[in-house]
C-alpha cells in the first residue's frame, strides 16, 4: 500500500492544480504545515475560561475516524452532515468511480489519475493513501484554515491516512469505528451492492489489517446504531480529554 510519506516535498503554486481538479481554491497557507495549535489571538469560541486549557480545547479540535470497509462510515458522516453542521468534515479527493447518488464536492471530489499525481506533486494534500486500487487524499489547506478558525473538523480516513495524520499532528484524536462482528462487516459490505465481488474480496482483507491495528487509536465505538455512534463521536468532538 503507497501512502503520501516522502512525497510531500513538492509545495510550489498548487492553485492550477486545485483549479484543473475542481477543488476550491483557498486564500491563504496552501502549502504551509498545518498549525497544531492556533495563535489564541484567533479566539474561537471554546467557552472555557483560562488560558490554561484553552490549548488543549483547541487542539482536540481534528478528530479522525477509521475503520474498515463496510464499518458503517460514510453512513455516520452522513448523518452528521444532516443533523451536525457545527462539525466540518473534510471532503476527500479520490481516484474512484462515483457510486450512484455520490455528487463531486459533497462525498468526494473525483478526479482522474493525472489530477491527483498534481495535487501530490504540488504539496495540496494533507496526507494520501492507495486503498484496494484508488487513491485517496486530504486537501490540505481547507483543513489548516478550520482548525485556524476554531471549528471541530472530522476525517474520515483509512488507517494509512489515519497513521500519517498520527505522525504530523499528534494531538488529533483518533476514532476507531468497529463492527460489532465479522460476519455483520460481510453482511454489511456486501449488502450495500456497491461493489463487484472481487473488489468486496480486496476490501474484505483491508479490513483484516485495519481490524488488527484497531489498539493504534485512541477511542474505539462499535458501531451497532448508528445514532448512538454519532451522539458518541459528537461527545468526543466536544471533550478535550487527556488521552
Ligand atoms: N487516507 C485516506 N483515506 C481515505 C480518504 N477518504 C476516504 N478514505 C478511505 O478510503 C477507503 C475507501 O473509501 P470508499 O471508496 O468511499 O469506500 P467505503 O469506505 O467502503 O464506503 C475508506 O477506508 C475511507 O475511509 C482520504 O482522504 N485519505
Ligand atoms: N449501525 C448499522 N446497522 C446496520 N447497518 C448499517 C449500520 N451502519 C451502516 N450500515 C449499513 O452498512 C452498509 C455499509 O455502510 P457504509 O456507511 O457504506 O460503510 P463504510 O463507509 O464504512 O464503508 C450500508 O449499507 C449501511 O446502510
Amino acid at each position: 500500500m503507497r501512502t503520501a510519506d516522502g512525497d510531500r516535498a513538492g509545495g510550489r503554486g498548487g492553485l492550477a492544480a486545485a483549479a484543473a481538479s475542481g477543488l476550491p481554491a483557498s486564500a491563504g497557507g496552501r502549502n504551509g504545515s498545518i498549525p497544531p495549535r492556533p495563535d489564541a489571538a484567533h479566539g474561537a469560541p471554546d467557552g472555557e475560561e483560562g488560558s490554561a486549557a484553552r490549548p488543549d480545547l483547541r487542539r482536540r479540535r481534528l478528530t479522525v475516524l477509521s475503520g474498515p470497509s463496510g464499518v458503517g462510515k460514510s453512513t455516520v458522516v452522513a448523518e452528521i452532515r444532516r443533523a451536525h453542521p457545527e462539525v466540518w468534515l473534510s471532503v476527500s479527493v479520490t481516484t474512484r468511480s462515483p457510486r450512484p447518488g455520490e455528487k463531486h464536492g459533497v462525498q468526494y471530489y473525483f478526479v482522474d489519475d493525472a489530477g491527483f499525481d498534481r495535487l501530490v506533486a504540488e504539496g495540496e494534500l494533507l496526507e494520501w493513501a492507495e486503498f484496494a486500487g484508488n487513491r485517496y487524499g486530504t486537501p490540505r489547506a481547507p483543513v489548516a484554515e478550520r482548525l485556524a478558525a476554531g471549528v471541530p473538523v472530522l476525517l474520515e480516513i483509512d488507517l494509512q491516512g489515519a497513521r500519517q495524520v498520527r505522525r504530523a499532528m499528534p494531538e488529533a484524536r483518533l476514532v476507531f469505528l468497529a463492527p460489532p462482528s465479522w460476519e455483520e462487516l460481510v453482511r454489511r459490505l456486501t449488502g450495500r451492492g456497491t461493489e463487484p465481488p472481487e473488489v468486496i474480496e480486496r476490501r474484505l482483507e483491508a479490513a483484516r489489517i485495519e481490524l488488527a491495528a484497531e489498539k493504534e487509536f485512541d477511542v474505539t465505538l462499535v458501531n451497532t446504531s448508528v445514532q448512538d455512534v454519532c451522539q458518541e463521536l459528537l461527545a468526543l468532538m466536544a471533550d478535550p480529554g487527556s488521552d
